[in-house]
């Protein structure tokens, strides 16, 4: 799914509106009809609905909503927030239809602001996309009043108040709704750690824009749903055999951490690699060969940890269609010194995570070596090392960009919705996943996944879209039996599922 700016969605808008050809008053109705269909799928006649609406086309919507709710009886108060002498057109129309119906109450100072009770809910229709400034003098109290409610809180469109694809300044004055209800496609608003709390929950409605301008429209972010998956996929040839789905080499574990190794190898075969071999320090080949007796183990010379100096003849690197390195590893001088060999000889992408990005952030040298379309996996801690400290989100978002396009790296910053940042500029939100993930040993998983998806054969950027998006899902899986409390990573490898 395409994420647009606000600028694009206000011209998805307007082209809809001329070639579908539908009034603008009627697309609003549609949009609050839409809305009016979620609400009342979810909340009953009992809890009383008090509506604030602004003056621009989100109050319109409020009004709407407010006129479609009262003729199916819920409880409804309606507020106008008269912040400044002018109305929208549509909202104009609405506030019409809605008098005729209802009384309608008008908040100029605070005094006028209701109190908001426990089991009422809010609805929050003041500003929607056309946010043009922070919040300020009754609109700011407003605001306030609402979010200091014992009220449930849903944003209509976008929370009042939050900048769609653009920082807020400090101190803004934000709704900070329950849910939020939004009538086009994501904004990026939704994405971004640091605004979850005036996000909440948020659903998509669908109101009919035209997906022809959606499709020609350009755009640089990407939100992953099953749809797209769906296509990455590819079924599995009957005449198939283990040949066919690659030879995988995983370098992982040290004394202490050999469980992260083992978890890597276990979410590799059950990501459906066809041959495994997993580089281990000789104080995991035991543990290793126990615990995962489907892969091959080649010992390294050292006891403790990676030397690359293997106990056995190895085979060539040329041997691996796709190679794994970082799960556990540490970052002792000999493993800096087995990375520098690895990264200088390895010729295909490889996927690199935890330990191995952190030997990279303090060698930098390293950077350069990394084969071309290599996958690196950091959570943002480790991704900060490698970069510098941002200011907000969407400066990250600049970093990260720059960063894999720069290197030619694919980029997986894990988190909420993790991102992925490709050599071509583009970046793709994941949507499954849930904090029952955030557990240790979850990215030693997702380095499995992915290191099996190189090795048969799926592209670097198709692997890491496909793999975050099944590792998120495997893990909502498991979060649905065992709870998000108890989930450990080894149940999002135990809940994978590929067909
Ligand atoms: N277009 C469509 O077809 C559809 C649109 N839909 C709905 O319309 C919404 C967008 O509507 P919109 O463009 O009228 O913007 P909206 O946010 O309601 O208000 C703008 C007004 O607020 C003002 N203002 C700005 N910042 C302010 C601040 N901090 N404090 C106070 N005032 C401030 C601003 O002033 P100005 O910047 O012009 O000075 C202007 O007067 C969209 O989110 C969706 O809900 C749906 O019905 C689907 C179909
Ligand atoms: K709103």
């Amino acid at each position: 799914m395409k994420i647009l700016s606000v600028e694009q969605t206000r011209t998805l808008d307007q082209y809809t509106i001329e070639h579908e050809p539908i009034a603008p008053i009627n697309l609003m109705e549609r949009a609050a009809q839409a809305f009016t269909d979620w609400y009342t799928a979810r909340f009953d006649k009992s809890r009383p609905v008090r509506i604030f609406c602004g003056l621009g086309n989100n109050g319109g919507d409020g009004l709407a909503i407010a006129r479609l709710l009262t003729q199916l009886e819920y409880s409804v108060q309606t507020y106008v927030v008269r912040y400044a002498p002018r109305e929208s057109e549509d909202f104009m129309h609405n506030h019409r239809r809605l008098k005729l119906i209802s009384s309608i109450t008008y908040i100029e100072n605070e005094r006028d602001i209701p109190v908001i009770r426990n089991r009422e809910v809010a609805i929050d229709a003041i500003l929607g996309l056309g946010l043009s400034r922070t919040t300020e003098g009754i609109v700011q109290s407003v605001i306030d009043a609402i979010n200091h409610s014992p009220a449930t809180v849903i944003a209509v469109d976008i929370a009042s108040g939050l900048f769609a694809d653009t920082a807020n300044g400090p101190n803004s004055t934000i709704i900070q709704p329950d849910y939020t209800v939004t009538f086009h496609l994501p904004k990026l608003a939704f994405l971004q750690p640091t605004l979850g709390l005036y996000v909440g929950e948020w659903h998509w409605v669908d109101i009919g824009l035209s997906r022809a301008f959606i499709e020609r429209t350009p755009t640089t972010y990407f939100y992953t749903t099953e749809k797209e998956v769906r296509h990455l996929l590819r079924p599995r040839n009957r005449f198939s055999h283990k040949g066919s789905f690659g030879h995988a080499l995983l370098l992982v574990g040290s004394y202490g951490k050999m469980g992260a190794g083992v978890l890597a190898s276990r979410a590799c075969l059950r990501s459906g690699v066809g041959l495994l071999t997993v580089q281990v320090p000789r104080c995991g080949y035991e543990i290793l060969q126990t615990t995962v007796p489907e892969a091959m183990c080649q010992p390294d010379g050292h006891l403790h940890i990676l030397s690359g100096q293997p106990d056995l003849e190895a085979p060539e690197l040329s041997t691996y269609s796709a190679i794994g390195v970082g799960p556990g590893i540490g970052t002792a001088p000999e493993t800096l010194a087995m990375l520098r060999k690895l990264l200088s000889e390895a010729q295909k992408p490889m996927v690199i995570d935890a330990d191995a990005i952190n030997l990279i952030a303090k060698n930098r040298d390293l950077i350069d070596k990394i084969p071309k379309n290599s996958i690196l996996t950091p959570h943002p801690k480790e991704f900060e090392r490698l970069t510098r400290r941002w200011t907000s989100d969407y400066d990250k978002l600049g970093i990260l960009r720059d960063f894999a396009q720069r290197n030619r790296f694919v980029v997986v910053l894990k988190g909420a919705h993790t991102a992925i940042a490709t050599p071509d500029g583009t970046t793709h939100f994941n949507s499954t996943g849930n904090p029952g993930m955030s557990t240790g040993g979850t990215g030693d998983v997702l380095t499995g996944i992915l290191t099996a998806l190189i090795a048969q054969g799926y592209d670097p950027v198709e692997a890491a879209v496909l793999g975050v998006f099944e590792h998120g899902r495997a893990g909502d899986r498991a979060a649905q039996n065992r709870g998000q409390i108890g989930l450990m990573a080894s149940d999002i490898t135990d809940s994978l599922r590929w067909d």
